[in-house]
């Protein structure tokens, strides 16, 4: 990208007088990026707000903003949020990188290693339970029981115990509302000071509270003693490496928050895997033929998971068609040049996943399910910054592993033991809040494989 600034700004959808392009956003944010790539191309401008925002979808582009000139693109200010309050996801510069050595090493493999027992068990209950159903054509909504799975992994992970009933259902509140907070036009017009919303807000406070005080016990409890093997006792224990000292209580609860609230997208990503599966019984059955393979009816172990490839390969590809973090915003700080368009101080910049991930010079066949395209004989060929689920840079998503791993050990556990099949007639849309989720929920039917 050249360093003089360029003079000409990027092509866009024509938007409404004053309203640019807010209410076709706020309408269907997913559809007016994926007609706005078709219709304009690789660098696209909206207005959706008092300074521009501009969606990058070549991968040179997008390495650009996230590694080569990062610098200049930092997250956007929630400072203050307060339920993330100034964890990992929205904390910058000095203190984001001292935070991020501090929570690194939580996250190592070898530490990952050890959390592969507890989430075969987690997994084997799970399916104990759907066993337990007796009734034929037994039918689940998947996108809940993977979101439960996965509230139940991280919630082992982070502190070696079961997420209580009130705690899993305050999780599931603010992961709602901050979809609701989420939206562009809710923010612009402060619609959240108006009176009307003073039930929202009560709910707010009050969930907020809960999951407060559910982080101040865990908290409180790892200083007396306890499990010396989660993340929890890891950040307990972590020191800075210049000054020697720990992280404060309010960094403890900051973090704790952060990573909690994480498990909304391995859980939607394996939704979304099994809806893919239920409508492509080729590779459900090649699937379920590598998991007899490896397995033999039994369960993973570190020594079999590295031969889960093809459990693996669907995962990947799934987190291709439906990147659940779909969204990767920044701002600019100074002016700068990007596909030879000037960005203003001030821009808002996007990679939206879900676009890149179907770029037609990229990818071939883009909406087709195909696993084969993450063979290792097939990686090496591909662009690396076509494919981004988990980030790219210094932002780059500090559960990656954790999440592949889990993925692959739900996808070859449980079609070692089940056929899901899709609901003939029902569509499945999909619904773009903080996570890409099924809208409605994913209804399946479970039939047990002979
Ligand atoms: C399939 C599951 C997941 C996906 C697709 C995903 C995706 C992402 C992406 C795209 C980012 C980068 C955001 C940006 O650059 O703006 C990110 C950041 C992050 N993720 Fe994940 N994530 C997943 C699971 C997890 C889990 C399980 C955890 C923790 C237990 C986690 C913790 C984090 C944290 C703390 C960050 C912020 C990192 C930083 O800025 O230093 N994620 N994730």
């Amino acid at each position: 990208m050249a360093s003089t600034p360029a003079s000409s700004y990027p092509p866009g959808p024509r938007g409404l007088p004053i309203w640019g392009n807010l209410l076709s956003h706020e309408k269907d944010p997913l559809g007016l990026f994926v007609e706005s790539f078709r219709a304009h191309g690789d660098v696209v401008r909206f207005k959706l707000d008092a300074k521009p925002t501009y969606m990058l979808s070549h991968p040179d582009h997008v390495r650009y903003f996230l590694t080569e000139n990062a610098p200049n693109y930092a997250k956007p200010e929630l400072v203050d949020d307060p339920f993330l309050g100034n964890g990992l996801f929205v904390s910058e510069g000095n203190y984001w990188r001292r935070q991020r050595r501090l929570v690194q090493p939580a996250f190592h493999r070898e530490r990952l290693a050890g959390l592969l027992t507890g989430m075969v068990d987690l997994i084997q209950r799970k399916l104990a339970q759907w066993e337990a159903v007796r009734e034929p054509g037994r039918r689940f909504d998947i996108a809940e029981e993977m979101g439960v799975l996965s509230l139940r992994m991280t919630t082992r992970a982070l502190y070696s115990d079961e997420p209580d009933e009130p705690t899993a259902e305050a999780m599931r509140r603010m992961m709602w509302m901050l979809n609701d907070r989420g939206s562009f036009l809710y923010r612009l017009l402060k619609l959240e000071r108006l009176p009307i919303y003073k039930k929202k807000w009560a709910d707010f406070f009050a969930t907020l509270r809960l999951l407060n005080g559910k982080a101040k016990e865990v908290i409180v409890q790892r200083k007396q003693g306890g499990p010396e093997d989660d993340i929890m006792a890891m950040l307990l224990a972590a020191k800075d490496r210049d000054t020697g000292e720990g992280m404060t209580d309010k960094e403890l609860r900051d973090e704790f928050m952060n990573l909690y609230s994480a498990n909304e997208g391995a859980g939607a990503a394996l939704a979304w895997a099994w809806h893919l599966l239920s409508t492509h019984p080729e590779i459900a059955d090649r699937l379920a033929a590598e998991s007899a393979a490896v397995l033999g009816g039994g369960a993973p172990t570190l020594e079999s998971l590295p031969r889960l490839r093809y459990a693996m390969q669907v995962f990947e590809e799934t987190l291709r068609l439906y990147p659940t973090a779909w969204k990767l915003v920044r701002v600019a700080k100074e002016a700068d040049t990007v596909g030879g368009y000037r960005v203003e101080p001030g821009t808002v910049v996007v990679a939206i996943t879900y676009v890149l991930h179907r770029h037609p010079e990229f990818w071939s066949s883009p909406e087709t399910f195909d696993p084969d395209r993450f063979a290792p004989e097939s990686r090496g060929a591909r662009h690396k910054f076509a494919y981004i689920p988990f980030g790219a840079g210094q932002h780059i998503c500090i559960g990656n592993n954790l999440s592949l791993m889990f993925g692959a050990l739900v996808l070859a556990m449980v079609s070692q033991r089940f056929r899901l099949r899709a609901i003939p007639g029902r569509k499945v849309d999909i619904y773009p809040g903080i996570s890409l989720l099924p809208r409605g929920g994913l209804p399946l039917t479970l039939e047990p494989r002979k």
